[in-house]
């Protein structure tokens, strides 16, 4: 289980979180959503304990697997070492990686897609294949808590597919609390059972199942966009939803 007991953080004079309360058990994956600068990543932040909250309680096991917004590093280690990092905690304050170690980081290169550049140097990596490292990494914790900043803002189309199905994929054994962020509802609908918005303007936050809570009055509340539903055929004759923009259909000049 995570998740946050009416927490508060502000900074300075601005409170950015509010008395939030949510809980992520094992078997579930939350999405979160909300305009930039609401907070999201300090909403994760307090949940790894690496945010001061101002009050209220974190709720998180002793180890959780975290995946940053990525960065740049001009650090000269392999995307194999990045991921025994992972390793760490299990480790002890002068602990040596083992081969176990690294059979265990090299397995979690394979799950996350990223095998192919094991030995790669990361700073030498795209931004996509560096959150797949970090993804790596973070599975290689062996935790049973998964937390990832913006997991699909620096991948393709393409790659966006294929890290829904990689979450998908992770979500499928429900043995995980997973909680994401994203800018993209259709992630949410993808690859979460639950939501939680973060409205702009002080209105409280919005938090449950996805079908409840990914809608299209919400979405226009929490981005100030008007939003569409469609329906559309899946891959074996299934049908999905999926929430369009309204500038999706704006005729170019
Ligand atoms: N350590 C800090 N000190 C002061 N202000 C901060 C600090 N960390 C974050 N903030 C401010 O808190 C607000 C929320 O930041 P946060 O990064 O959590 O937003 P976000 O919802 O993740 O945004 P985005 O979608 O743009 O990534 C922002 O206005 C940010 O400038």
């Amino acid at each position: 289980m995570i998740g946050l007991e009416d927490a508060i953080v502000r900074f300075g004079a601005r409170t950015i979180i509010d008395g939030l309360s949510f809980s992520v058990p094992v078997g579930r994956t939350l999405a979160i959503l909300g305009p930039n600068g609401r907070g999201k990543t300090t909403t994760l932040k307090a949940m790894l304990g690496f945010q001061r909250l101002d009050t209220g309680q974190r709720i998180a096991p002793e180890i959780v697997g975290y995946v940053p917004q990525t960065g740049t590093s001009n650090q000269r280690y392999r995307a194999i070492d990045i991921a025994v990092m992972g390793r760490a905690a299990h480790l002890g304050l002068f602990g040596q990686p083992g081969s176990n170690d690294f059979a265990i980081a090299h397995s979690a290169l394979e799950k996350a897609g990223a095998v192919r550049f094991a030995d790669h140097f990361f700073d030498r990596l795209s931004g996509g294949e560096r959150q797949l490292v970090l993804l790596a990494r973070a599975l290689a914790t062996g935790s049973e808590a998964l937390v990832l900043d913006e997991p699909a803002a620096a991948l393709d189309l393409h790659n966006q597919e294929r890290l829904l199905t990689l979450l998908n994929a992770l979500r499928a054994p429900r043995d995980k609390a997973i909680v994401f962020t994203t800018h993209d509802p259709n992630h949410a609908l993808t690859a979460a059972d639950d939501a939680l918005l973060m409205m702009p303007d002080g209105q409280p936050p919005l938090f449950g199942p996805v079908a409840e809570t990914i809608t299209p009055d919400h979405l226009e509340r929490l981005y100030g966009v008007p939003m569409r539903v469609v329906e559309l055929d899946g891959p074996s004759g299934e049908t999905h939803r999926a929430v369009l923009p309204a500038f999706a259909g704006i005729r170019a000049a």
